[in-house]
């Protein structure tokens, strides 16, 4: 399934490169502004920071919310104390879209996290043209002197880059790749299977000084508290919060 929903990913970003070269994209990325800091905005604090995600569909569940003003979802996420705001872009399975960052980015200013299967320097570009400070890698997905590529693109850019893991061995070539800010999905990605203990069998094999981000899998403020007596500085959260009052809902969830 991983590697479906890459190759889709990377048809789509062929077509839109039909439209706009990879000149022409990498001449908009470097006309932004400079990217927000999301290592600062996600730094460790007492309490639990939270990565709010606009999140219409997924592979395993189906549609989820239908989401028709993107940055009034993204606004009241802002205005509610999120650190940062994930925008899943993908088209096919997550029903998102680059317009749909563009949109948010216009509304928030805390840091935006492109959340795509990215594979290719053209995607990265497109995720800074589009106003992205974070792009996601995932280590499953990419083979390493690639992913170095992706990763060293990013940081040129100004950007944060959110390497995603599933295991201890990805964990390790996380860290050989430098990266400050690892996620640990609980989310088998060829599955969909759910562990949300993994994070907690990881924990201490993060790098000292390194963020730490427990991602997928939160249904209440209980699972909050788990990830975080477990270790997470971050939790990435999208079902829970589409599904329900996201202001109600991430009040509950800063408190930890
Ligand atoms: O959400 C899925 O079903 C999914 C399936 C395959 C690849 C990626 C998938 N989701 C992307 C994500 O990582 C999640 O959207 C994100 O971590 C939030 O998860 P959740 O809080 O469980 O909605």
């Amino acid at each position: 399934m991983l590697a479906d929903l890459t190759a889709g990913a990377l048809v789509d970003a062929q077509r839109r490169r039909e439209t706009v070269s990879l000149n022409e994209v990498e001449r908009l990325a470097l006309a932004q502004i400079p990217a927000l800091d999301a290592l600062a905005a996600l730094a460790p604090s007492e309490h639990v920071k939270i990565i709010a995600e606009v999140k219409r569909a997924s592979p395993s569940k189906g549609s989820l919310a239908s989401i028709v003003d993107p940055a009034a979802l993204a606004s009241s996420y802002a205005a509610g104390g999120a650190s940062a705001i994930s925008v899943l872009t993908e088209e096919r399975k997550f029903l998102g879209s680059l317009d749909d960052l563009r949109q948010v980015r216009q509304a928030v200013s805390v840091p935006l996290l492109r959340k795509d299967f990215m594979a290719e320097t053209y995607q990265v570009f497109e995720a800074r043209a589009a106003g992205a400070d974070l792009v996601l890698l995932i280590v499953a997905a990419l083979e390493q002197a690639h992913m170095q590529e992706l990763y060293d693109l990013a940081t040129q850019l100004g950007m944060t880059v959110l390497v995603e893991t599933h295991s201890g061995d990805e964990l390790e070539r996380a860290i050989d790749l430098g990266a400050q800010l690892i996620g640990v999905n609980a989310r088998n990605l060829s599955t969909f299977e759910l562990d949300r203990d993994l994070f907690e069998r990881l924990t201490d094999r993060f790098p000292s000084g390194s963020i730490r981000v427990a991602e997928s899998g939160v249904r209440n403020v209980d699972d909050i508290r788990h990830y975080r007596s477990a270790g997470a500085d971050v939790v990435l959260v999208g079902e829970a919060l589409v599904t329900s009052d996201p202001l109600v809902t991430l009040a509950s969830f800063l408190e930890i």
